[in-house]
């Protein structure tokens, strides 16, 4: 089957040194069976997306549920193929890197922090035994230095050794959460996505998991990936934030840019829909107007800009062309793809 053309390519600032680079990525699933099989419809789950990560940040990546935010992180990792475009980690390209020590390598420096802790471990499983997996699928250190690791990743995440001891229903959901992000360090991997790591954790702990994100980061020098529907999540940790409508990245700016003066129509609806009570930097609350229907069927997206069916300044060419990458407000680190931008 021949790989769909990205319908534009989104070209982004360039930094010499980014961990991670995408450009124009593009993933559709082909819909089988049902009455869209006929057709040979596809679901256009990523279409066209470039960004960057820098090394040592927490790059946020927002969006409603369906927007293609674990497709593309599932890219990323290059657990999932892609139809085209690249993605380049640390000069390497994922998608490319079919040989078995280069692929080895990719996979221990590029870990997933799953989102539902309970389904993570197999249930009959103590932690131990489970954590021990990776390392001895690696073929990593002895028996006894696999243990060693093992309290070392539990003692970062603030768990003591009777852990390893624990079958995953002896554990609250915050201490499972905490046995995830363990897991996922035993590696010692540079870059971490984690694709709603709190969802299932209530205020409290989430705050707590949240926190531990950062300090880990901090400590071991980690780049993350935060992918979230809760913007109070991004706001919280994000020193950068990418948006996400339909497949495509539409708005990326540093985090205060983006909560304070958000560009693009969609960020601005939906942050008015979900912080309805934000203050502006001028001390007003947001005005405004908040997301309006549902977002349209990724089966047969809206032609050029994909959010003006829902838009509030839409206008003919909005349906027409699709918009291009601009800095918003003269602003470097801070760019939206939209014709009419801004407040
Ligand atoms: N394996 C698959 N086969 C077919 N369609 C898929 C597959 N995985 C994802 N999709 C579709 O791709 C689109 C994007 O899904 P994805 O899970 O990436 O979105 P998301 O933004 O992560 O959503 P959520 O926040 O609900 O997890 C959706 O329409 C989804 O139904």
């Amino acid at each position: 089957m021949t790989a769909p053309a990205a319908p534009v390519d989104l070209p982004m600032p360039v930094s010499r040194t980014p961990l991670v680079r995408v450009d124009g990525l593009v993933k559709h699933y082909p819909v089988r069976g049902g009455v869209f099989g006929r057709g040979g419809k596809r679901v256009h789950s990523v279409d066209g997306v470039s960004l960057e990560i820098e090394r040592g940040e927490v790059l946020g990546l927002v969006g409603e549920s369906g927007c293609g935010k674990s497709t593309l992180a599932r890219a990323l990792l290059g657990l999932t193929p892609v139809d085209s475009g690249r993605v380049m980690f640390d000069g390497t390209d994922v998608s490319r890197a079919t040989g078995g020590r280069e692929r080895k390598a990719l996979r221990r420096s590029m870990q997933l922090v799953f989102q539902d802790p309970l389904s993570a471990f197999d249930p009959r499983m103590r932690l131990g035994v489970s954590l021990e997996a990776p390392l001895a699928q690696h073929r990593l250190g002895t028996r006894e230095e696999r243990g060693q690791r093992i309290s070392k990743v539990l003692a970062q995440v603030g768990l003591d050794d009777s852990y390893a001891g624990r079958l995953p229903h002896e554990c609250s959901g915050g201490q499972l959460q905490r046995a995830v992000i363990a897991r996922a360090l035993l590696l010692r991997p540079r870059f971490l996505v984690c694709d709603e790591p709190t969802s299932a954790l209530d205020a409290s702990n989430r705050a707590h998991i949240l926190n531990l994100l950062v300090e880990l980061k901090d400590r071991l020098g980690l780049t993350l990936l935060m992918i979230s529907h809760d913007l109070r999540v991004v706001r919280h940790i994000c020193d950068r934030v990418a948006v996400m409508y339909l497949g495509r990245v539409v708005e990326v700016a540093p985090r205060h840019r983006l909560f304070e003066h958000p560009a693009h129509p969609y960020t601005q609806a939906l942050l008015a829909s979900s912080l309805p009570d934000s203050p502006q930097t001028d001390g007003t609350v947001s005005t405004f107007s908040t997301l309006r229907g549902e977002p349209p069927s990724p089966l047969s997206p809206p032609s050029g800009c994909r959010f003006h069916t829902r838009c509030p300044k839409a206008q003919a060419r909005c349906a027409a062309e699709a918009p291009a990458w601009s800095p918003a407000q003269s602003e470097q680190q801070h760019h939206v793809a939209c014709h009419f931008p801004g407040p």
